[in-house]
């Protein structure tokens, strides 16, 4: 007898895409014939790069036009094509150089922008243009706030992003000293909300993008300890939707681009376990039947510090190789999401067949999400290794292995080998 419904093809896959429907794609990407699942699963590598070269060149011809957003599509575009595996030809890297180092001020985030695409370039050309000591540091003073936050800009608002952009730049840049980290992990605690993510200023709502900049902010300047990190776990774990992807907070909609934001916070969390363990022991965890699982992840922590003898010793050292020193660790704790999971989010839901990432089903694809989607599947990819130097295994990538993607440090979201190239460059002076 003839099937009623017959077997969906690619391009009703296609369709539902475009009108939202992400249980449906997942419900019957199961019955596409395997070659066509295949085509589905894969990083169109090609037309990824495609799209984002596109995108390079309409910057140009001489990127000559200094808008706020500028120094962004450089980032996004930048890297995401180092997370690829690629890199740009010599006319736009230079067009790329020229224009960024004429733009580091005055803004915070744009600096951030445009000093992680340069060391994204890499090179002693893009790494010599960044004029850090006298003009960048002097910037950097002049957006700190007495609270201990830093404002994005001149009279600009004080929030955890601003916070992050500063912190971020005077450690990758071989700029941070006690002046600029001042008071910065008040300010930061003060924005833990009592769901356990962080806001971006005190009184408002945690959120994913502040709850990375907030904790990455905190590791960079060795006091990640004075956050409540039990209840920061609790509520990112909770934040995975039962479509695969993250939300960035609760009751609000999933997104591809929280697959960096959260899936960020969890790569980085990997490498807090002794601080973890620590707080584990000293919290009060009661004896209800709900209690459990932290009962045995405190045994579990014993039992691993027994083997590792990894208790958790301060950070020695100079406050800009906090940053360096956090990868060397191993990650002693597996990924605390659903990994293939998220990938599959990504690949299914996110991915753009023609080229470029999107938000979610339904929606256009564009370049923050095309770089924050590739970064998240990077964090994926690599979250069951506990060396980061080392290829993860098969199983740890979700379709072909020729997805994998170049892995990124986690605290800047720069490509590791970059990041290794600009710290040899700075640690010099
Ligand atoms: C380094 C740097 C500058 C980081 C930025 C981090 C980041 C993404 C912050 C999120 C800001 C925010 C509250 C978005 C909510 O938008 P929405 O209400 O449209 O989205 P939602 O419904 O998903 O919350
Ligand atoms: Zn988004």
């Amino acid at each position: 007898m003839e099937s009623t419904s017959p077997k969906p093809t690619v391009s009703q896959l296609e369709q539902w895409m475009v009108q939202g429907k992400v249980s449906e794609i997942y419900q019957l990407f199961g019955s596409l014939p395997r070659h066509a699942q295949t085509l589905m699963l894969e990083v169109q590598r090609d037309k990824h790069i495609e799209f984002l070269t596109k995108g390079l060149k309409q910057l140009g011809p001489s990127f000559c036009v200094l808008d706020a957003n500028r120094p962004w599509l450089c980032y996004w575009i930048l890297h995401s094509i180092a997370l690829l595996g690629e890199s740009v030809d010599c006319d736009l890297e230079d067009n790329a150089i020229d224009f960024l180092s004429r733009c580091q001020m005055p803004h915070l985030a744009t600096t951030y922008a445009a000093v992680n695409s340069l060391i994204t370039l890499g090179g002693d050309r893009a790494l010599s243009s960044i004029n850090r000591l006298d003009k960048l540091r002097t910037f950097l003073l002049r957006m700190k706030d007495p609270s201990g936050g830093f404002r994005m800009h001149d009279a600009g608002e004080i929030d955890v992003r601003a916070c992050y952009t500063a912190i971020s730049v005077a450690s990758v840049l071989n700029i941070m000293d006690n002046e600029l980290v001042q008071n910065v992990g008040n300010y930061i605690l003060s924005c833990q909300t009592y769901e356990g993510g962080i806001a971006g200023e005190p009184g408002s709502e945690a959120h994913g993008g502040y709850t990375f900049c907030g904790l990455a902010t905190m590791i960079l300047i060795n006091e990640a300890d004075r956050l409540d990190l039990l209840s920061l776990i609790d509520w990112v774990a909770f934040r995975q939707g039962v479509e695969c992807g993250f939300q960035g907070r609760a009751n609000k909609l999933v997104d591809g681009c929280y697959s960096f934001w959260q899936g960020g916070v969890f790569a980085l969390v990997q490498r807090l376990s002794p601080i973890i363990g620590e707080q584990l022991r000293s919290s009060d965890i009661g004896d209800g039947e709900h209690t459990t699982g932290r009962r045995e992840a405190v045994a579990a922590y014993d039992l691993s510090e027994g083997e590792s003898g990894s208790a958790g010793s301060p950070c020695q050292g100079k406050l800009s190789d906090i940053g360096f020193s956090f990868l060397k660790k191993p990650a002693e704790l597996g990924p605390l999401f659903h990994s293939i999971a998220l990938q599959q989010y990504i690949l299914l839901c996110s991915q753009v067949q023609e080229g470029g990432f999107k938000d979610k089903p339904g929606k256009y694809r564009d370049y923050y999400h095309t770089c924050y989607c590739l970064s998240g599947l990077s964090v994926c990819q690599h979250s069951w290794s506990k060396d980061a130097n080392s290829p993860p295994l098969p199983r740890a990538v979700f379709g072909p292995y020729s997805n994998l993607l170049e892995p990124v440090h986690p605290l800047f979201n720069i490509v590791l080998d970059q990041y290794n190239e600009a710290y040899e460059f700075f640690s010099g002076s």
